[in-house]
């Protein structure tokens, strides 16, 4: 506080000594309104770019919900075929038919039967045990599945993220798309038998999660993820449970890689941003990545909680709580997380707030660009202002002929010397200064030539001052001298040596002619006395009136009585 009233005091001060300080004070004020004006747009159109960028993942959560939703409706149509299929048994397919008349009466899989038959190898079917000993309602559930490859064939091309879309059978076989012969199935398994492989699928979410005990509702689902079992990598399950009336007979599945989504992801990359996918909302405990753009889990390798993963990669603190649907701070980072439709998985876009703000910047490249140009423009004028208000100053306290001090500015310094003096009781003296007879120079040589004196006789007495006194004219041929820290007699002292210099001094005419002067000098000193500056000056003034009176060019002190003080007699001219 007390260093605030002394900045006040020192503002005051300035202020009060002259308009260059306003004029920097109004530049530093509009400079300050500048910043203020510049950071509206800017922290507006920082909301705007912000709000643009949500609405981008928005519609990128949107693709990535449509794609979700494509999986959705295929496996949903399936299970609608696969439900009317049983109902009303369609003539069995000529696959069927292959099937039942292979050859060796023992295998099911499709890898015999004619090429005619497979020249659009859609997928295959997996029955372990023998043929013959099928059940009749086994052969028309496999009918009925066999009936769904075209199905299977238009889901995988119109959704090339799948890595499987089946019928799996709660009696443990599957018909799937797209091809595997039976060999390789056991071969990318590692099992020995297609019974022991189905059993294992058969303990799988995708199949249990369908089953009446735990799904009554005969609601679809998706899976968590697993790996899967023929090493196509990290899974996730989308089934829906197929049932005869009231018997629970299977389900219709498809399963989505999670390469597909690192691809999705990687195309939107772009600023140094991460989109990243976690299996569950962002703050559940052990949410995992299932994908992010450069990162790629296809090979089946464990996935990382989301929040290490992300920490690691971007050199991020401790995640903050975060909340869905508002930007937040993460480190250097903004991140906006957006919950996606169809599974509980949460989109996160992490961007560099250097990002935005350039984005910022750029956007407002005119505006600031006009903001500088007519900052400069002020500048510009403000200086010529300043330089117009110096010169006017100058003239205001400089006298137009001489070019010395004039009378305001000498009686401003004495008012300064006066403050000074009763603070600190330092002495100070003032000299009047009188040029004798200085109309006999007009008249005899003219007004000009009475002007070159005067200028000459300032000039003179100038160069006797020194640095810290002044020396000024008040009007007419009367002078001033201002002697800081003089006491009387040093007063006396130095007015004696100006009376004596100026009566040895010849000033030359424009015409060459010589001119001889003589001044009167009057002098008066605060010392210990409390005197006004105006009781000062008229004392000063009678002294001069007194050395007038005595003769002129002399010197007389102001309080003492009339010694004469005559520095060197001579005629006048
Ligand atoms: N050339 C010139 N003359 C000036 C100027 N200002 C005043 N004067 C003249 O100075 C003269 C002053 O005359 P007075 O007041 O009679 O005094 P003085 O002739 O010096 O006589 P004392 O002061 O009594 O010694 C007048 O003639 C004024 O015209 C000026 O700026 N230029």
């Amino acid at each position: 506080m007390p260093s605030l009233l002394a900045l006040f005091r020192v503002l005051r001060h300035r202020l009060a000594g002259g308009a260059p300080w306003l004029a920097l004070l109004a530049w530093v004020l509009l400079l300050a309104l500048a910043a203020f004006l510049a950071w509206q747009p800017f922290a507006a159109q920082r909301r705007a770019v912000l709000a643009e960028t949500r609405d981008r993942i928005a519609a990128r959560r949107h693709a990535l919900d449509t794609r979700l939703w494509e999986v959705i409706y295929q496996v949903e149509s399936q299970r609608r075929a696969a439900e009317n299929g049983l109902a009303q048994p369609p003539s069995p397919p000529a696959l069927m038919h292959a099937l039942k008349t292979l050859p060796d009466g023992k295998s099911t899989g499709l890898e015999a039967v004619p090429p005619a038959l497979l020249a659009a190898r859609v997928g295959n079917v997996f029955v372990p045990g023998r043929r013959e000993a099928m059940s009749a309602a086994t052969e028309r559930e496999l009918a009925m599945a066999l009936s769904l490859f075209p199905m299977h064939k238009a889901a995988l091309a119109a959704t090339p993220e799948l890595a499987w879309v089946y019928y799996h059978s709660v009696d443990g076989w599957c018909a799937a798309s797209p091809w595997l012969s039976q060999r390789q199935l056991l071969a990318e398994n590692g099992s020995g038998s297609l019974s022991g492989f189905m059993k294992a699928a058969a303990d799988l979410d995708f199949l249990k999660m369908g089953m009446p005990a735990r799904n009554p509702q005969r609601r679809s689902y998706w899976t968590p993820l697993y790996r899967d079992p023929v090493g196509k990598g990290w899974l996730m399950s989308y089934a829906a449970p197929v049932y005869e009336k009231q018997r629970f007979r299977g389900v219709a599945a498809a399963d989505l890689t999670l390469h597909f989504l690192s691809a999705f992801l990687e195309s939107a990359r772009g600023d140094g941003a991460q989109w990243l996918l976690a299996d569950r909302s962002v703050n559940a405990p052990g949410a995992r990545l299932v994908a992010a753009s450069r990162f790629n889990a296809a090979g089946g390798e464990a996935l990382p909680d989301w929040r290490d993963f992300a920490r690691q990669r971007l050199d991020l603190p401790a995640a903050p709580g975060l909340k869905a649907g508002q930007w937040q701070e993460w480190g250097d980072y903004q991140v906006y997380v957006d919950p996606l439709d169809r599974v509980p998985w949460s989109l996160v876009y992490l961007v560099p707030a250097r990002v935005i703000d350039r984005q910022v910047l750029s956007q407002l490249r005119p505006v600031i660009g006009l903001l500088v140009l007519l900052l400069l423009l002020f500048t510009l004028v403000g200086a010529k202002l300043w330089q117009a208000v110096r010169e006017l100053q100058r003239r205001a306290s400089t006298d137009g002929l001489t070019g010395v001090s004039n009378r305001r500015a000498f009686f401003e310094t004495a008012r300064r010397e006066q403050a000074r003096h009763t603070r600190l009781g330092q002495p100070f003296s003032l000299l009047m200064i009188d040029i004798d007879h200085f109309k006999q120079v007009n008249d005899l040589f003219g007004h000009a030539a009475g002007d070159r004196v005067l200028k000459e006789f300032s000039a003179l007495l100038c160069s006797l001052m020194r640095a810290e006194d002044l020396f000024a004219r008040l009007g007419g041929e009367e002078f001033a001298c201002l002697l800081c820290g003089s006491d009387a007699e040093q007063a006396r002292e130095v007015a004696e040596r100006l009376c004596r210099i100026v009566s040895r001094t010849a000033f030359i005419l424009s015409g060459g002619q010589r001119v001889s002067l003589t001044a009167s000098f009057g002098v008066a000193t605060a010392e210990s006395s409390r005197l006004s500056l105006e009781e000062l000056y008229q004392n000063a003034d009678h002294a001069l009136y007194r050395a007038k009176e005595a003769g002129r060019n002399r010197v007389e002190v102001a309080g003492t009585p009339s010694a004469g003080h005559l520095a060197v007699a001579g005629p006048p001219i």
